[in-house]
């Protein structure tokens, strides 16, 4: 049994008298206590595969700032790796894949499906002891790339700017382009399912680079494969989808089975009411940069958004902490919310 379970309760559509807050990135490097281990360890990857300190950090936010939800420290490069593609993650400069898709052959030889999701054991395990640790003090949430992003990151090996190389085999080979999202979509659904049968209580997809495509592309190659994910888990857990950049098909994601949408400091709250109507669950979408403003310009702000909303809305920033933000700011957002009533 949840203690709180705001997050789950407005996720699954109810009306409350003050939103949920967590923010994305939130076990990280804002909080000391997730440095200090950070620092005791040879990188980012030792974290993510020691089951006992990836749920340490974890829990690190919620007690610390007091938010309403915890979301599994892991990352979404877990996936490829799980195919067949590991990473490596460059300390200032981000992941690195060493080996990446460059042809047919490449993709026939991943690894899909349940015999993928099985190498990933360090994550269930990490979703079991958190669950455990929590205690139902607060949802665990789980999560994933959506299929473009992680598309992307196998064919480009690292970050970009434009993810011209990932688009290129999109427009020459669109059926190797699809066949090769199918794979990851697979995929990630059993990754997912397992994560759900070890405690996670909401799945969020992480589409971070679905602002790259044009929109007829968006829905051609990013939101199928999502909308399927969505499907396979809808009837167990509640789950959103944020889809960064693609404000202009926030309809086409409310039709799917997706419970929650995530939207950024780019979109208009009012706008997005009048759109997809008052009912929609929306989370989102400060931008993370307002942390860095005094705290009286944080809490207008965050007051603004949560009456611009009005109910049906999960408070959260627009993307990831930046981890240079101060932590006391990080609190006044988070206090902020806490304290408002609709
Ligand atoms: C694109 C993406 C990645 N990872 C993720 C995304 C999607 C969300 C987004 O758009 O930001 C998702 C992710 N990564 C991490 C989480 C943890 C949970 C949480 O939100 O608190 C989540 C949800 C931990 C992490 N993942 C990473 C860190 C920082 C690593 C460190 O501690 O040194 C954390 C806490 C590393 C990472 N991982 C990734 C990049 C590009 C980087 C390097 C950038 C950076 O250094 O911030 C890939």
């Amino acid at each position: 049994m949840l203690k709180n379970d705001l997050f789950l309760r407005v996720a699954k559509g109810e009306a409350t008298e003050r939103p949920p807050v967590w923010l994305m990135r939130q076990a990280g490097r804002i909080l000391p206590q997730y440095r200090a281990i950070r620092n005791s360890l040879s990188g980012f990857k030792e974290l993510v595969e020691r089951p006992e300190l990836a749920a340490e950090v974890t829990i690190q936010p919620v007690d610390e700032l007091g938010v309403d939800a915890a979301i599994i420290f892991s990352d979404i490069l877990v996936i490829p790796e799980a195919m067949g593609l590991p990473y490596e993650m460059v300390e200032k400069k981000g992941p690195r894949f060493p080996k990446t898709i460059e042809s047919a052959k490449d993709i026939e030889q991943l690894l899909v499906g349940d015999a993928a999701a099985e190498e990933l054991q360090y994550v269930y395990e990490a979703l079991k002891i958190t669950k455990k640790e929590l205690d139902g003090r607060v949802p665990l949430i789980g999560f994933a790339g959506a299929p473009f992003t992680i598309f992307c990151y196998m064919i480009e090996g690292q970050g970009s700017k434009t993810f011209s190389k990932a688009k290129k085999l999109m427009y020459q080979e669109p059926e190797l382009a699809h066949l090769l999202l199918q794979k990851i979509t697979d995929t990630t659904l059993a990754y997912l399912k397992k994560k759900v049968a070890a405690g996670a209580d909401l799945i969020q997809l992480f589409d971070s680079w679905a602002g790259v495509l044009r929109p007829a592309d968006f829905r051609a190659f990013s939101l199928p494969y999502m909308a399927r994910i969505a499907e396979g888990l809808s009837s167990s857990v509640p789950v959103t989808i944020f889809a960064k950049g693609a404000w202009h098909s926030m309809s086409q994601m409310a039709a799917t089975s997706a419970s929650v949408l995530g939207c950024t400091w780019t979109q208009n709250p009012k706008q997005l009411r009048e759109e997809l109507g008052q009912h929609q669950v929306l989370q989102g979408l400060l931008d993370p940069c307002a942390l860095y403003a005094d705290p009286k310009t944080i809490e207008a702000q965050a007051t603004q958004m949560l009456k611009d909303f009005g109910p049906h809305h999960i408070a959260n920033l627009g993307h990831g902490v930046y981890p240079d933000t101060p932590l006391d700011n990080v609190k006044v957002f988070v206090d902020t919310v806490k304290n408002f009533r609709y």
